[in-house]
C-alpha cells in the first residue's frame, strides 16, 4: 500500500478553512507557501471574492440550496464567509440561523458534507473525551464551546447527532454579531443516543443507533465532558443548547458557581423575554409591577423566562411572594396548581392555589385560564403550533390597553400565532415579539415593525462580554444588567416601533452589550485576569472578517 506523507504543502493550506484566502492570496504569499500555480493567476481583493460569492448565493433557488452554498463556503475560507455575512446580516441570519438551521438538521444525513470542525462525543465511549476535543480544536486557542445533545432541538424535539448544527449555527452568529475569532469556536454534539424511531430506523443515520441513555451513565458522561474541556481550554465560556427539559436545568445548576457557563434556551431566553418586555412597557407606558404574566408551555425556556422577570420584580422592591402572585404558568395539564401531579422542579415555583379560583377544576385549557386570569402578557414557548387562537387574544386584549404577547415557539410552523394575526385581532394594540424574523405589518395605515424574540440578540454579546473579562461565573447580577442594555435603541416614539431592536443593528448591539456585561463582571471582581478597562477588553478580543499575513 501507497504510503501518505502529511506535510505543510499546498493541499493542507488550501484545505484549512482558517488560513485559506482562495484566490485573495498575494504573489508573494503563493511563492512562501509554495502554492504558485496552484490558483488562477489573477490575485482577487476580499471585496471582489465577496461580489462574485454574493452573486452564487442569489443564484440558489431555494432556501436550502442557499444555506448548503454558504456552507460550503464556511467549510472552505471562515474569513470570506464572515466578510460576506458582515454585508448581508439580515438575509442571512434566516438561511445559517434559525428557521432554516432546522432544515438542515433534518436532512443532515441526506446533505452530510463536511463535519465542520466539530467535537463529536459519544455517550458510549466516555473514555475517548479528552482526545476527542483535543483533536478537533487540533491545537486551536479555544475560547468559546457550544454544546447540545439534541434532545430538545428548537421545538422540533429529538435529533440525536444530526442537531450538531444548532451548534455551529449558534457559533456562526456569534463570530457575525459579536466578532469572536471563529478559530476559536468548538461546536460540541454530545451523542448520547436517540428517542427518534425515524433516525434510529434511518440506514443513513450518522449517530449512535441506540435508545438515548438516561441517568447516572448521562450525568457521568456529562462530568467527563466538563471536566476535559475545562483541563483543555480553561479560559473558555460554556453555552448548552437545546438540552431535553429533564436535563437541561440539572445541568446548569450543577455547573452555574464553579465555572464560566449558562443555558442558552434557559438564561438568553429570559434575557431577551425580558428585554422585549421592557421595551413594550417603555411603548405602553406601563410598569412592571402591574403585569399579569402567563407562560405558555412551561418547559426550560418558559421557566427560565419567568425566573428571570422574576427576579427583575424583585429588584423593583416586591418580595419573592408578591413576586410570584403575577404569575400564571399553564403546561399540557393546564394551569398548574401546587397539586397538580407531574410538575418539574422549575414549575414548582410558579404554581397556583385552587381556592383562588371558583372554577379552579375547568382551567384545563389556554382558552378557561385565559378568561379567568385576564393575563396582560403572554408567551408562548408551547412548542404547539396556532394555540394563541383568535377568540382567546380578542378575550386577553378585551381587559388591556396594550397586550403584550410573544408566540416564541420555533422554527416557523411551531409557532403559537403569527405576527400579522395579532396586530389584527387587537386592532394594532397588540406588543409583539416572534421567534423567527417577521416581516412588517401594515395595518390601517400604520406599519408595525415586529421584534425578533430570540436569544440570538443576547447571546452573543453576552457570551462576548464575558469572555473578554475573564469572568470566573455568569451571576444574576450580569445578566439583569445585560438585560437593560438594549434600551434606549428603538424610537418609542413611533407609532408601530417595535419592541426591540432590529436584526440589521445586531454587530451594533451586540458590542454595547459585550461591554455592559464586562464592566459587570470587573464590577463584582468577577475577572479572572487582571483587567480594568471593559471597552478596551472587548475591542481588543474583536475579530474582523479581513485576510491577516500567514507567516
Ligand atoms: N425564541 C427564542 O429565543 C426561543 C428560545 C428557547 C426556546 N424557544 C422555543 O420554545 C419552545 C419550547 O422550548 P423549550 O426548550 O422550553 O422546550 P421544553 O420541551 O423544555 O418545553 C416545552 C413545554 O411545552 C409544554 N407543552 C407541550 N404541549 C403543550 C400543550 N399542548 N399545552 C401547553 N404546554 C405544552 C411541554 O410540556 C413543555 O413543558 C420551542 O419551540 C423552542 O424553539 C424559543
Ligand atoms: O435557536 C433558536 O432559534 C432559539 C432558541 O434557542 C430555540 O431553541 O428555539
Ligand atoms: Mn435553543
Amino acid at each position: 500500500m501507497e504510503e501518505l506523507i502529511m506535510t505543510q504543502n499546498a493541499d493542507t493550506i488550501l484545505n484549512n478553512p482558517f488560513l485559506n484566502k482562495g484566490t485573495a492570496f498575494t504573489k508573494a504569499e503563493r511563492q512562501a507557501l509554495g502554492l504558485t500555480g496552484t490558483l488562477p493567476s489573477n490575485v482577487q481583493t476580499i471585496d471582489e471574492q465577496t461580489t462574485q460569492a454574493y452573486a452564487q448565493f442569489q443564484s440558489k433557488a431555494t432556501r436550502l440550496e442557499k444555506r448548503i452554498f454558504l456552507m460550503n463556503l464556511f467549510n472552505e475560507n471562515r474569513t470570506l464567509f464572515y466578510h460576506l455575512m458582515d454585508e448581508h446580516v439580515v438575509e442571512f441570519m434566516p438561511i445559517v440561523y434559525d428557521p432554516v438551521v432546522a432544515d438542515s438538521i433534518e436532512q443532515y444525513n441526506e446533505i452530510f458534507l463536511d463535519p465542520q470542525n466539530a467535537a463529536f462525543v459519544s455517550v458510549d465511549a466516555p473514555e475517548d473525551i479528552e482526545a476527542t476535543l483535543k483533536n478537533a480544536a487540533s491545537g486551536r486557542d479555544i475560547r468559546l464551546v457550544v454544546v447540545t445533545d439534541a434532545e430538545g432541538i428548537l421545538g422540533m424535539g429529538d435529533w440525536g447527532v444530526n442537531g450538531v448544527d444548532i451548534a455551529v449555527g449558534k457559533l456562526m452568529v456569534y463570530t457575525a454579531a459579536a466578532g469572536i475569532d471563529p478559530s476559536q469556536v468548538l461546536p460540541v454534539s454530545i451523542d448520547a443516543g436517540t428517542n427518534n424511531q425515524k433516525l434510529l430506523d434511518d440506514p443513513l443515520y450518522l449517530g449512535n443507533r441506540h435508545k438515548r441513555v438516561y441517568g447516572d451513565q448521562y450525568y457521568d458522561v456529562i462530568d467527563k465532558f466538563v471536566e476535559a474541556e475545562q483541563k483543555l481550554f480553561p479560559e473558555s465560556l460554556l453555552h448548552w443548547e437545546d438540552f431535553g427539559r429533564s436535563n437541561a436545568q440539572v445541568i446548569l445548576d450543577k455547573y452555574k458557581d464553579k465555572i464560566a457557563t449558562f443555558n442558552d434556551d434557559i438564561q438568553g431566553t429570559g434575557m431577551v423575554v425580558l428585554a422585549g418586555i421592557l421595551g413594550a412597557l417603555n411603548i405602553s407606558k406601563e410598569s412592571i409591577k402591574d403585569q399579569k404574566i402567563l407562560s405558555f408551555g412551561a418547559g426550560t425556556a418558559g421557566m427560565g423566562i419567568a425566573n428571570q422577570i422574576m427576579d427583575e420584580l424583585m429588584q423593583a422592591g416586591l418580595t419573592e411572594e408578591e413576586a410570584k402572585q403575577h404569575f400564571y404558568a399553564v403546561d399540557k395539564q393546564g394551569l398548574l396548581f401546587d397539586d397538580t401531579e407531574d410538575l418539574t422542579p422549575a414549575q414548582k415555583n410558579f404554581t397556583r392555589q385552587r381556592s383562588e379560583f371558583s372554577n379552579a377544576d375547568e382551567l384545563t385549557n389556554l382558552e378557561a385560564v385565559v378568561k379567568a386570569v385576564h393575563p396582560t402578557v403572554m408567551i408562548g414557548t408551547s412548542t404547539q403550533p396556532g394555540t394563541f387562537t383568535e377568540s382567546i387574544i380578542k378575550e386577553m386584549a378585551a381587559h388591556t390597553d396594550r397586550p403584550i404577547i410573544f408566540p416564541l415557539s420555533n422554527p416557523t410552523k411551531l409557532a403559537e400565532a403569527k405576527a400579522e394575526d395579532l396586530i389584527k385581532w387587537t386592532d394594532g394594540r397588540a406588543l409583539v415579539a416572534t421567534g423567527i424574523p417577521a416581516d412588517d405589518v401594515e395595518y390601517k395605515g400604520v406599519t408595525y415593525q415586529i421584534g425578533q424574540g430570540n436569544n440570538a440578540l443576547m447571546y452573543p454579546g453576552l457570551g462576548f462580554g464575558l469572555i473578554a473579562s475573564t469572568a470566573k461565573v455568569l451571576n444574576s447580577e450580569t445578566l439583569s444588567a445585560a438585560c437593560h442594555a438594549l434600551g434606549g435603541i428603538v424610537d418609542t416614539s413611533k407609532p408601530g416601533a417595535a419592541v426591540l431592536p432590529p436584526v440589521s443593528k445586531l454587530t451594533e448591539f451586540s458590542q454595547t452589550l459585550a461591554e455592559i456585561v464586562a464592566q459587570s463582571v470587573i464590577d463584582q471582581k468577577l475577572n479572572k485576569e487582571p483587567i480594568s478597562d471593559a471597552k478596551k477588553a472587548v475591542a481588543d478580543m474583536k475579530w474582523f472578517p479581513e485576510y491577516k499575513t500567514i507567516k
